[in-house]
């Protein structure tokens, strides 16, 4: 099996609180990026102190109350499955804070992690504020919603998008990458997939591969799954009667969004 590829853990770490995926740079080749699922029971607290990092909580599904021992925001979360396609709420964390994520129903929480040595207000980043966006043409289209993109000021390093693809279309196509620190022509950011499917049985393709090949990986990718993108183009084909979710973490050492398509496939957009 790939190394990008992750398969969930489910590792119950408290009565209640179950780490589904844990990347990080310890366990993976990235440096900035980090990124957990955890599952929560209703009426269940898990607490972290963040050092030099800053977070962004997805309330992915379900409804959580998130504290960073100053602030509170209750009831945030908006939706019991993902494919409601409705934008959820999250709340951004800045470095040397101790934050509670508490169950209010059972929960899927997204734990969303770059470097930040500055730190910034506590944020409720409201499902409103997601900026929807419909992008791509024909067998290309794919709805994202902007929760923290460049635009959004709030982070230091971190950006956060969920995409969504419908049955036999592509997204991240034409392929594209972000792993040269060379602005403005290309800016270097590592990412995170974290995948869903409907029905769950689904499964999509991801290709992860860089201009020469020295990477070069293909992967089916089910329900649950994260790919790990440390460098090169990253499309992912969706096959005929499934939808598919991710999730998308992006940072580096400049936070902005600057990707370079693959010259063999730019054409298409040219269409
Ligand atoms: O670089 C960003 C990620 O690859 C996705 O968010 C991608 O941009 C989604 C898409 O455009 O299809």
């Amino acid at each position: 099996m790939s190394k990008l590829l992750r398969k969930p853990n489910n590792q119950e770490i408290a009565q209640g609180v179950t780490l589904v995926h844990d990347v990080t740079s310890e366990n993976s080749s990235l440096e900035y990026v980090g990124f957990k699922i955890i599952d929560l029971a209703p009426g269940v607290t898990y607490t972290e102190e963040l050092g030099k990092q800053e977070c962004c909580i997805v309330a992915v599904t379900g409804k959580i109350n998130v504290s960073d021992r100053d602030v509170t925001y209750e009831n945030i979360g908006t939706r019991k499955s993902v494919f409601e396609k409705q934008p959820t709420d999250s709340v951004y964390v800045s470095n040397d804070h101790i934050f509670d994520v508490e169950a209010v129903s059972g929960a899927r929480v997204a734990l969303c992690y770059s470097p930040s040595e500055k730190q910034l207000p506590t944020r409720l980043i409201s499902a409103s504020e997601n900026g929807v966006e419909q992008r791509g043409t024909g067998n290309n289209k794919r709805m994202v919603h902007n929760i923290l993109p460049d635009s959004d000021p709030s982070a230091n390093s971190l950006l956060v998008v969920e995409v969504f693809t419908e049955s036999g279309n592509w997204s991240s196509y034409p392929p594209h990458k972000h792993d040269q620190d060379n602005l403005p022509q290309e800016s270097f950011l590592e990412e995170t997939y974290y995948h869903e499917m409907n029905p769950p049985q689904g499964f999509v393709f991801q290709r992860v591969y860089t201009d020469d090949r020295s990477l070069d990986e293909t992967m089916t990718v089910e329900n649950g799954n994260v790919v790990i993108v440390p460098v090169g183009y990253h499309p992912v084909g969706v096959p005929e009667g499934y939808t598919s979710y991710y999730l998308n973490v992006m940072a580096g050492p400049k936070r902005i969004w600057k990707f370079h398509n693959d010259p063999d496939h730019e054409w298409i957009l040219k269409r």
